[in-house]
This record gives structure tokens, sequence and C-alpha cells, in this order.
């Protein structure tokens, strides 16, 4: 799909946009590892300029109020998602033509040792509401492990990446939160709760009663529906934690890499993620989960 066919228009990235098009494929071609794998900071700039594509489309088509007629019927409901998929994989297919790609919308397709995980709209309930917290997600990963993850906040215009071992940014300046000493009852935390959670009345019942301990014991429990911005907020340190029950992995592998990379610190297991500003906090928020879940993160 052109940019003409789709009515994209990149907005103030444009430049920045053009820039890495604009750059030889040498350029990109030349930062490979020994081992016949791109470099972090190869993967972290495709990564980016995937999700500023993707991000920019979906902040013109919500500012249009063009988000209304797609979303009226579940027929036309995945069309912006799928659009945003596009520009993603498209951006993925010119640097690294020979990547696995992942996308939410259209599946896996592809067998090489990087796969691309991509969340073109989380939110996407949220955009069909004219709701302002949507984000886009790609998280690259060489032999099942996250290396590189980028989340773009296109409302705001926030641009996360995060590389393992390297650290993360937000529109370029180093991220890094800080331990605070503060209890949860002067806090806030999010709650994100993924489709399987929402879909089956057991593993729902259960995330209704994280949701009750938590409600108990925090100032507020914030529920974005677009985990993305959630996992924006706890690397910046706004948020004090964040808890997710069954967790939808197309936003998940980069949120836990750019929360990790920011200093945030984290348990898990079996299906549930607690990640806090800091280990006191941590143990606070772990402590007040049901016992089962509990016992699950600390397993
Ligand atoms: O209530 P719905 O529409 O089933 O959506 C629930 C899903 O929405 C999310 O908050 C965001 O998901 P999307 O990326 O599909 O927009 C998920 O974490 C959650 O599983
Ligand atoms: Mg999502």
């Amino acid at each position: 799909m052109t940019d003409e066919d789709d009515g994209l228009e990149r907005g103030r990235h444009e430049d920045v946009a053009a820039d890495h098009s604009a750059a030889d494929a040498e350029d990109v071609a030349d930062r490979w590892d020994a081992a016949g794998v791109p470099t972090p900071e190869a993967l972290a700039e495709t990564a980016e300029a995937a999700v500023r594509a993707a991000g920019d489309y979906l902040a013109e088509r919500f500012r249009d109020g063009g988000t209304v007629g797609e979303y009226h019927t579940d027929d036309v409901k995945a069309e912006a998602d799928e659009a945003a998929e596009g520009l993603i994989f498209e951006e993925i297919r010119e640097d690294f033509p020979g990547h696995t790609l992942h996308g939410e919308e259209s599946g896996r397709s592809g067998d090489g040792r990087v796969e691309w995980i991509v969340d073109p709209l989380d939110g996407t309930n949220n955009y069909a509401i004219d709701y302002p917290s949507i984000a886009t997600a790609v998280a690259a990963q060489v032999d099942g492990e996250t290396l590189v993850a980028a989340i773009h906040e296109p409302l705001v215009d926030d641009c996360y990446v995060a590389v393992r071992g390297e650290g993360a940014t937000v529109n370029g300046e180093p991220l890094s939160v800080t331990p605070r000493d503060r209890p949860l009852d002067r806090s806030t935390v999010s709650l994100v709760v993924g489709l399987p959670a929402v879909r089956d009345d057991e593993l729902r019942a259960e995330a209704d009663a994280v949701r009750r301990a938590l409600s108990g014991r925090c100032k507020r429990v914030l529920e974005t529906w677009s985990p993305c911005v959630d996992w924006g907020l706890l690397a910046r340190g706004s948020l004090a934690g964040v808890v997710c029950a069954y967790p939808d992995p197309f936003e998940q592998e980069a949120g836990e890499l750019l929360a990790s990379e920011a200093g945030a610190v984290s348990v898990s297991g079996e299906g549930y993620y607690a990640g806090a500003v800091d280990e006191a906090t941590l143990a606070a928020l772990v402590e007040t989960l049901p016992e089962q879940v509990r016992e699950s993160v600390s397993g």
C-alpha cells in the first residue's frame, strides 16, 4: 500500500522517516554481527521507524474522525489495525526481508532467526470510541529472546525504544526509574487484563479478584486497556507498578523489555506478571495479590 492509497501523512516525523528510508540499504546491511544477525542498533532503528509509521497513520485517522465509521460493525473493525500492521511490515521488510513477521492481525509468516512481534494498535477499543489512549508496539526477538522493543504513543507523540542490556529512551532521552519510598496507599498502579482473561469466566473471576485486592491497597488502580501506555508510564516511573493477568504477547514482549531496561524490577509466572519501580514496591504489590496468584509469581 502506498502513502497515496491510504492517505498516509507522517506529520512531524516526515523528515526522520524520509532520512531512514533514504539511508542506504547498504548502510543498514553493513550492521550485522558475525552470526549474520543484525546488530541491536540496526534492529532498534527499524523498530522505531516502524512504530512511528504506523502510529502517525493512526493519529491522522484519529484526528480526522476516521475511526467512527470503520469501527461501526465487526466486519470493518480491523481496518485501521490492518493498515497499521501493513505499514509496520513494510518498514521491516524493506530493511530485513528475511525476518519472520508475527502480527496480531495477520499471524506469523517466515522462519528466520529474527522474529518481529507486532501490535499495530494497542487499545483498539479505545480507538473505536475515540478515547485517546493508544499505542503501536514492536519487539524484535532473536532465537526467541527479545532484544529490542519500540512503542509509539502517537497522540502524545512519545516514542520509547529499549535495547537489551543498553537501556531505554523516550524521544531519545534516557529513561531510568527512580526508587521511591512510598507506600501503596499513596501510589497508582495499573492492571492489565489480557484477552484470555477477558473471554474465560474462570480467568476473568481471577482477574476480578486481583483488581479487588489491588483496589483495597493502592491509592488508585488504573485500567487503560492500552497496556503499552501503562508500560511507558512504568518506564518513566510515573506508575509505581503494573500487574498483568494473562497478557497478550503482542504488547507484553515489548513492554517487559522497556520496563526492565528502564530499571523496573519484576516477577512472573503462570499467566501473571508484576513489575514495579523498586524492590520494596514490588514486594508490597506481590503481598497484596490473592494467594494463588501470589504463589504463582513467587514460585
Ligand atoms: O475488551 P476487548 O475488546 O476484548 O479487548 C481486551 C484487550 O484489549 C487490550 O487491553 C488491548 O488489546 P489490543 O492490542 O487488541 O487493542 C488487551 O490487553 C486486552 O486483552
Ligand atoms: Mg495490545
